[in-house]
Parts: structure tokens; sequence; C-alpha cells
């Protein structure tokens, strides 16, 4: 069997070399001539999988690692008959520790308390559904958007209208849709920013065109008071660098790139594999992983509850560092085809990021702490 890989793909070989020959490519880079002899294909987000490019290969299984699946023409590939598999909730914790780093960071930048900002959560599945339960378990007020879940009988849920009125940050964890009754595409357009509350927090990592980028530089332009966090952008790998210059934070879609969420993508799908093919699943994550980078925060007696928080957060993830290395290459990029290479380059070589969970505090945890701290996911 002939197996075509993403080469960003991580364990790779320890997953799926058994399975046949593997080849690995730039995901950007796959093509219709690459798979004329290819079974099984597998990839992240970068590689559009539709007709074009498989009819008439021998594709037979697409899996991709990662949650989103816009990439994928689904309703085409059912109808060839092509199965597919995604890796549903594979990266959600880290999309909320990204989420939890930008709230600490807009929050001392605007000498704000953030966990007395009103946040408001559009999309409330994987990442909105955890990032909901983690915001809960540290007393902030929330309000949710998701009008499916409200439709299946669910209750506490609010339109957009009322909570783009109300709430003082907008955290966006929809997927992109383009058609339907809840369509996502530009679901935040030239209107809905206008509304925004004065000095609101917009954080978009869900997917770029989810907010008309357009409208958005139009709005900033008339709005400093505004403060944006973008993961993702709606022309990527191209960045509009006056968009960017105008947000608070810019990152190169990486909210959900910590390691142990692309691990479990890898290792959803192999499971997924497995099941296609009626084999059984020998290998396990827990005995492929890496163990580097579980790092340990000593804790100074009679750290007060909150600082430790912050400090235990910004120990395992801060987003300063990504929205300075995005910054520091859309500075010395003055053509577009160069941001490009660079946002692809960011990812490709990106740091190794741990989850909260692999972080280990030791030392004296006042009992106020302890909770605070196990309410963010820390394990204490
Ligand atoms: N920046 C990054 O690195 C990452 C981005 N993502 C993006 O985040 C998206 C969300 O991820 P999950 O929570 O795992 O997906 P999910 O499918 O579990 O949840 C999405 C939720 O959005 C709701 N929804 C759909 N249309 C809506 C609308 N118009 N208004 C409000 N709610 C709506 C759905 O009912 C569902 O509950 C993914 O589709 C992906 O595009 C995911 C992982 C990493
Ligand atoms: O899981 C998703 O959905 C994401 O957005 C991924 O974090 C994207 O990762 P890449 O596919 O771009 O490596």
């Amino acid at each position: 069997m002939q197996l075509l890989a993403d080469e960003n793909i991580p364990l790779l070989d320890e997953y799926f070399a058994g399975f046949g020959s593997l080849r690995r490519l730039p995901g950007r880079q796959i093509s219709r001539a690459d798979l004329q002899h290819t079974e099984v294909l597998l990839v992240r987000s970068v590689t559009r999988v539709d007709r074009a490019l498989l009819e008439g290969t021998p594709v037979r299984f697409v899996g991709t690692c990662t949650i989103g699946t816009d990439h994928l023409d689904l309703d085409w590939l059912a109808s060839a008959g092509i199965h597919v598999a995604s890796a549903p909730g594979c990266n959600a914790r880290g999309v909320v520790e990204y989420v939890l780093s930008c709230l600490l960071t807009l929050g001392e930048r605007t000498a704000t308390d953030w966990r007395r900002q009103r946040i408001g959560i559009v999309g409330v599945g994987e990442v909105g559904g955890r990032l909901y339960a983690t915001l809960q378990a540290l007393g902030v007020d929330c309000l949710r958007c998701d009008p499916l879940r409200a439709e299946r009988g669910e209750s506490g849920f609010v339109s957009l209208d009322q909570l783009i009125a109300e709430a003082d940050v907008l955290s966006l964890h929809v997927p992109l849709t383009s058609s339907g009754a809840y369509a996502t595409r530009h679901l935040l357009d030239a209107g809905r920013l206008a509304a925004l509350r004065p000095g609101a927090w917009l954080i978009n990592s869900s997917r770029g065109p989810v907010v008309d980028n357009a409208a958005l530089l139009a709005c900033l332009q008339q709005r400093p008071d505004l403060q944006v966090a973008l993961d993702v952008w709606e022309h990527e790998p191209e960045v509009d660098p006056q968009l960017a210059a105008r947000c608070a934070l810019a990152t190169p879609h990486i909210a959900g790139y910590s390691l142990d969420g692309k691990l479990r993508g890898s290792d959803m799908i192999y499971r997924a594999l497995c099941q296609h093919l009626q084999q059984p699943a020998s290998l396990s994550l827990q005995q492929l992983a890496p163990d580097s980078g579980h790092t340990c925060l000593q804790v100074a007696a009679g750290s007060e509850a909150d600082w430790l928080l912050a400090r235990a957060l910004r120990w395992v993830y801060d987003v300063r560092d990504d929205d300075a290395r995005m910054r520091a290459m859309l500075g010395q990029a003055t053509e577009a085809a160069q941001r490009r290479s660079g946002f692809d380059r960011l990812r490709r070589d990106y740091p190794l990021r741990r989850e909260c969970a692999a972080l280990d505090l030791q030392g004296e945890l006042p009992p106020a702490a302890r909770q605070l701290l196990r309410a963010a996911g820390f394990s204490c």
C-alpha cells in the first residue's frame, strides 16, 4: 500500500510506516500527480482535498490530523466513497491556553483585570466548551452563543447580536462554513464589528474568513480602542501587514500548536486508519510520545494566588513570543511571497510547547493558589 503524508505530521514513521510505502511532501505542494499510486492520504489543514485533487486517483482514505475540516470537500468525498477521518478535539486544550494567554496579555496592557471581564464565547464545541468550563472554574462571567446547540434544545445560549452588545471580550470558536442558516464566513462583518462595545477585545483563533479582514482593518482605522488578537487570517499564508500592525496580538495560526495536541492528532488518525483497514491498533501515544519538554516551576513560599496563576500560565505558553516572531518576520519581508513563506516557516519550525497538564508545580502551594491553578488546568 502507498501512503502520502504532509511532512509536518509528527510521528509519521512511528505510526504509519508499518502500513506500506510512506512518502512525505510539504502540505501545500501535494498535487494530483503525486497521488497516482496512493491509497492513503494524510494531511493537516493546508492541503485542499477535493475532486480536483483526487478524481481518478486510487486514494480511498483521507485522514486530517486536525480539528478543522474546511479544507476537505466533505460532500464530494462522500459521493466518491472516499473514507474521511479527522481528529476532533485533538488540540482544543492548546487553543484554550492560547486564549488564556491573550486574556492575560490584553489585561496587563490595558490595566484591566481579565477575570472581571464578561467573555463571550462564539461556538461552544470542543474548544469553546473547554474554554467555557475553564473560565467558569476560574469564576469568570461568560456568555455563550451556539445557535445549532440551542436548536437541539440545549439552554443557556444567547444570540450573536446580544453577545456582541453585552460582552467585553469575544472569542471565536466556530468552524468555517459557507452555506446553511448559520454559515460563519464573514460572521463578523462590518455591521457586527461596528457594534462591538467601546474598548472590546476580539480574539479569533477559529478560521481567518470568519472575520471580514478588510472590514476589520477599516474598523480598526476608526476605532483604536478595540484590542484585537488574530491567530488566523483571511488569505493564509498571506497576512495583510497593515492589519497585523493594528492588531494587539498577531500570530501565524499556532493557537493549537502544542506538542500534545499535534501528537494526539497523529494518534487519532492512526487509530482511524487501523479501523478502516480492520487491523488492531497496536501502537499507543504513551509508547511513542517523547517525554521532552516536561517542565517544572518552583513555587516560592507565600506566593499570592493571582500572581502565581499568571506566572504559571506564562511559563506554559506566552503568546507574546509568537507575536514577536511574527512581527519580526513581517518586518523583514518586503514582498507578499516572503510573507507567505515566512508564515509557513514560523509554523514548520515551531518551538516545543507543552500543555498545562505537563507542568510540574513544585514547592509550597497555598490552598487558594492550588484551587485556582487546578481550575486553570494545571495538575497540582
Ligand atoms: N487556530 C488554531 O490553531 C485552531 C483552530 N481551530 C478551529 O476552531 C474551530 C472550532 O473547533 P472545535 O471547537 O473543535 O469545533 P466543534 O465542531 O467541536 O465546535 C464548533 C461549534 O461551533 C458551533 N457553531 C457552528 N456555527 C455557528 C455559528 N454560526 N454561530 C455560533 N456557533 C456555531 C457548532 O454548533 C459547534 O458547537 C475548528 O473548526 C477550527 O477551524 C481548531 C483547532 C486549532
Ligand atoms: O486543528 C486545526 O483545525 C488547526 O487549525 C490546526 O492547528 C492547524 O494546523 P496545521 O494543519 O496548519 O498544521
